[in-house]
């Protein structure tokens, strides 16, 4: 049976009084698509942190797989440096067939010599993508990354997340407010809801329009509490 890359089981973060969250259980399987959605404050960006390992859990227990899996994590704002090239924000310096195959597969082959400013909004974030890819990690940890862009960009960063993710059997684990969003790219979705996760339903990557739209709105009736259709 294949391992889990990550485990959570009963995991708690407090800050002070506070308990951002409590009793999370999932576990992420390598390739697998899972998308975390639900109100604002409900918790999804710490559960991301303490995965991430950005923060230490003050409760529960957090476990990955042997040896531990390479992370990285995409943000809504690019963090791309604007005072080197395209290529140089890959690879910092290293200028290796890596970071071709990289440019290539993102689809920026040619804006390698120019620099962030001149990018459009979609470019940055291929290229914020390509930067999470160099260190050819196994779980992509995505906080959000496409909520600025436009629709049509934002589809087909969508689909180049989940082509690259296939190609290279990565697993990622996806914040978004989209629920279309989770239900296209997810096998699985887990809601999270004031600090805890409340329901976890599968989701329709690959599959039809019609199917994604009626999981979509299954997982928005379950996060607004409306009564889920049979
Ligand atoms: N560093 C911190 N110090 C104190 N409280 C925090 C901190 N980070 C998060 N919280 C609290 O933890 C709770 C969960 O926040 P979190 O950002 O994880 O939610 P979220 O679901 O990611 O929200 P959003 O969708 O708005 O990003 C909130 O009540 C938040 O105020």
């Amino acid at each position: 049976m294949t391992e889990p890359l990550v485990t959570l089981q009963n995991l708690e973060k407090r800050y002070g009084h506070s308990m951002a969250i409590h009793d999370v259980s999932l576990q992420l399987y390598p390739g697998e698509a899972v998308a975390l959605v639900g109100m604002s404050g409900g918790g999804k960006s710490t559960i991301m942190r303490l995965i991430a390992g950005l923060e230490k859990p003050t409760g529960g227990r957090l476990t990955y797989q042997d040896p531990a899996p390479v992370m990285r994590v995409m943000y809504q704002d690019d963090r791309l440096l604007p005072w080197l090239t395209v290529q140089d924000n890959v690879g910092f310096g290293q200028h290796g067939q890596w970071v071709t195959d990289l440019l290539a597969a993102v689809g920026l082959s040619e804006a390698a010599e120019q620099y962030p400013a001149q990018l459009s909004g979609g470019q940055r974030q291929r290229l914020a993508l390509a930067r999470a890819l160099l260190a050819k990690p196994q779980l992509l940890l995505l906080d959000e990354p496409l909520g600025a862009l436009d629709a049509l960009t934002r589809r087909k960063m969508q689909d180049l997340i989940m082509r690259i993710c296939a190609e290279r059997h990565l697993s990622s684990l996806l914040i978004t407010h989209d629920v279309q969003e989770a239900a296209r790219m997810a096998d699985w979705i887990i809601v999270v809801k004031d600090g805890t996760n409340v329901y976890q339903t599968a989701g329709a990557k690959g599959q039809e329009a019609a199917t994604v739209a009626k999981v979509g709105e299954d997982v928005l009736r379950v996060i607004l509490d409306e009564q889920v259709r049979a």
